[in-house]
């Protein structure tokens, strides 16, 4: 509230219809849009200059957008920030980057950062209490992030430990899809503690070989985000693991959602990384050979229990 914003989409159709309704229909069924939102449907070349007139820009496209809209971007004197949760697909080098490794690779001047957490849009949209991580390695992109978005229904934390922030909200969501397979499948209560303690751990040690710090995994984009989309019946990750649960194919699962679900496309990189790093992550390993087909989900069960014992500490960091 309080902010001239600018909604930017690439179709200059739904910009029409946007502007018409005041509303999204598709997205965000049943929320007026602020009487206050602009909207434009300018040519990307035209984008540049007009992002320069403003003090924030908040790319909302999924993971595989990212790189194609920082491109766009890459001259831009403000402050970005995306809301992006996942690993891109991998590209030119052999592992799938993190949104802020893509930003560096194409933009390293840029001032950047990601803005995370658990935070379903129709809650937000509908104005439902939230509390989100802004993280970057840039103190003028956190405070950008915090004044714009701080208010008396979003909390809005700062954190300078962007890897750690981005590991979070991307291993959630292959956990998410582990977690609606275990509550389709109706492995109880217990299999469903156990799986988001473990995803945490996996969570945690991924990140923390790649540069984060432990504590961020305590934290609202880990353990937050967590346990929101692996409990919260509107993720679309959580839906994909219902989904498959019930003997649909991936296609059924992904295509009846008209949205993106990350955590199919993060997946394979995150055991991907995680091997190249040497770090053991069991299931999300399950969820990719469940993905590939490799494997039924009973068979991924029947073989995450069947692991050798181990301490409980020893294999958290
Ligand atoms: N939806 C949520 O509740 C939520 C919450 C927090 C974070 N996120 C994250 O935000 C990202 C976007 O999620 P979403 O739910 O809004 O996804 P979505 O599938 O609804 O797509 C968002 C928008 O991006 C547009 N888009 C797709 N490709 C584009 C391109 N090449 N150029 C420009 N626009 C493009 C789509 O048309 C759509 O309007 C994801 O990484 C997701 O994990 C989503
Ligand atoms: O619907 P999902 O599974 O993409 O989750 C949405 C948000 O990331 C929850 O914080």
């Amino acid at each position: 509230a309080g902010h001239q914003v600018t909604l930017w989409a690439r179709d200059a159709s739904q910009v029409l219809a946007l502007q018409q309704q005041r509303a999204n229909q598709r997205y965000l069924p049943g929320v007026a849009l602020a009487p206050a939102l602009q909207f434009s449907a300018a040519p990307d070349a035209e984008l540049p200059a007009l992002v320069n007139t403003c003090d924030l820009v908040v790319v909302a496209t999924p993971m595989a957008a990212l790189r194609q809209m920082l491109s766009i971007l890459r001259n831009c004197r403000v402050p970005v920030a995306w809301l992006c949760k996942g690993f891109e697909a991998p590209v030119s080098e052999p592992f799938g980057l993190l949104a802020h490794e893509i930003q560096g690779s194409i933009a390293p001047e840029m001032q950047a950062g990601v803005l995370s957490g658990p935070s379903f849009a129709l809650e937000v949209a509908r104005g439902q209490p939230t509390a989100l991580v802004a993280a970057s390695a840039h103190e003028v992109v956190r405070q950008a992030l915090v004044a714009a978005f701080h208010s008396s229904a979003l909390r809005v934390y700062a954190n300078d430990d962007i890897v750690g922030v981005e590991v979070g909200g991307a291993v959630k969501n292959v956990l998410a899809i582990a977690t609606g397979l275990c509550d389709g499948l109706n492995l109880g209560l217990n299999a469903r503690a156990a799986l988001i303690t473990r995803g945490l751990a996996e969570m945690t040690r991924l990140g923390v070989a790649l540069g984060a710090r432990a504590e961020t995994f305590m934290g609202l984009s880990g353990l937050g985000d967590l346990v929101l989309t692996a409990t919260g019946d509107l993720s679309r990750n959580r839906q994909v693991g219902l989904a498959l649960a019930q003997g649909q194919s991936l296609q059924q699962a992904t295509g009846a959602l008209g949205h993106v679900a990350e955590g199919v496309y993060s997946a394979r990189t995150v055991v991907q990384r995680a091997a190249h790093l040497g770090v053991d992550m069991p299931i999300a390993q399950a969820v990719v050979d469940l993905l590939d087909g490799r494997m039924t989900p009973r068979q991924s069960v029947a073989r995450l229990m069947g692991r050798e014992p181990t301490t409980e500490l020893a294999a958290l960091v």
